[in-house]
């Protein structure tokens, strides 16, 4: 796979300290949305390709109205996010509902593991529940300052869903799957997992700089992951290699989560990453990441699907019967210390194993 990115391309953000030159990027396809949207066939070849070998690409928003206007919510929703964790520690702790099974609201730095060696994190955030914003659930205790931007959330939700529901509907074809099989397990309108997500990272002692959010896959379908500075880092596919990926602007990072992984019994990638510190000059400061997360709807139980590239489950394998609510929640919650319950890492796994294998 090659990296698509010309050498005259923009790849810094104005206002911000130079992600490094000389460091190696993950080499992530870039693609475009307007192409996607057109229906350009190369263009579609190559976001497949990417699905099934890393999981992880680029999305181009410069070049249709769909992703200006998402651009649009993003500036505005960083502008948002740095204000929400502002706030108290006291202010923001009365929206942690963890203790209530629920990961939407405000997650405290240092409350997770990260790792077998009981390493907590170092990063906070806070998820934003699309059925609260869209009215399809009750909505949920929330600092004022969110209360008074539902406008620009509800905006930047249906926009990331539309572009979920196009991504689905490519792969669905690509695997061979009957029409609309995926989107309509994705349905805007249904109960489901999807949320916003901030993310703050400050700045680590320059002695002791470590992985702020451990290492995952996503649990959900599909990310859409708009950061700015450094830090995220991918496990290159068939290595242990932890490389970077180099933030664009005007793009999203777009990966896939555990879910797609099992509809398609492992065929599509959920990449294994984290975040470290920011590279070099970057480590200095404070990092913000706005992430859109879909995920099957509720009650969808997360199984292969009968599809005419979907391989074949194992000889005498079978599936765990487990909803998409049930899987969200043991990933989310599991690595939390809060809980008043012994962590086990290997009970809050997701897709991981699959991940790691070489494909042949
Ligand atoms: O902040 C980032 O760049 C990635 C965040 C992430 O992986 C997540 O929240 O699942
Ligand atoms: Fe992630």
């Amino acid at each position: 796979m090659q990296s698509q990115i010309p050498r005259d391309f923009n790849t810094s953000f104005p206002d911000l300290s130079p992600f490094p030159t000389e460091i190696p990027t993950a080499p992530l396809l870039r693609l475009s949305l307007g192409k996607l949207l057109a229906g350009d066939k190369s263009e579609l070849d190559r976001l497949f390709e990417a699905s099934v070998e890393i999981g992880f690409f680029y999305l181009d928003f410069q070049d249709s109205q769909l992703g200006s206007s998402l651009l649009q919510d993003v500036d505005k929703l960083f502008g948002v996010g740095k204000e929400l964790f502002e706030l108290s520690l006291e202010e923001k702790n009365k929206y942690d509902f963890s203790k209530q099974n629920s990961y939407f609201g405000y997650k405290a730095q240092g409350v997770a593991v990260v790792d077998k060696e009981g390493n907590l994190d170092r990063n906070e955030f806070y998820n934003v529940s699309k059925d609260d914003i869209l009215g399809i659930s009750e909505q949920l205790p929330a600092p004022s300052l969110l209360n008074q931007n539902r406008k620009p959330i509800e905006s930047f939700m249906r926009n990331s869903h539309a572009i979920v529901t196009l991504i689905l509907t490519i792969l669905n074809d690509k695997l061979g799957l009957p029409p609309s099989t995926l989107p309509d397990m994705h349905r805007q309108s249904a109960l489901s997992g999807d949320q916003v997500r901030w993310v703050k990272a400050p700045p680590q002692p320059m002695n002791d700089r470590r992985v702020a959010l451990g290492q995952h896959t996503d649990f959900g379908s599909v990310t859409v992951l708009l950061n700015r500075l450094g830090g995220l880092q991918v496990q290159m596919p068939g290595t242990d290699d932890w490389v970077y990926v180099r933030p664009l602007p005007g793009h999203a990072i777009i990966n896939l989560g555990d879910a797609m992984v099992k509809f398609s019994n492992g065929l599509l990638r959920s990449n294994i990453h984290r975040v470290s510190a920011p590279p070099g000059a970057q480590a200095e400061c404070t990092r913000y990441s706005l992430v859109y997360f879909a995920r099957p709807e509720d009650k969808v139980i997360l199984r292969r699907l009968e599809g005419k590239l979907i391989p074949p489950l194992e000889g005498n394998e079978v599936e765990e019967e487990v909803s998409s609510k049930e899987w969200i929640i043991r990933r989310a919650l599991g690595p939390r210390v809060n809980l008043g319950r012994k962590v086990d890492l290997n009970k809050s796994a997701g897709t991981e194993e699959l991940s790691r294998r070489i494909k042949v």
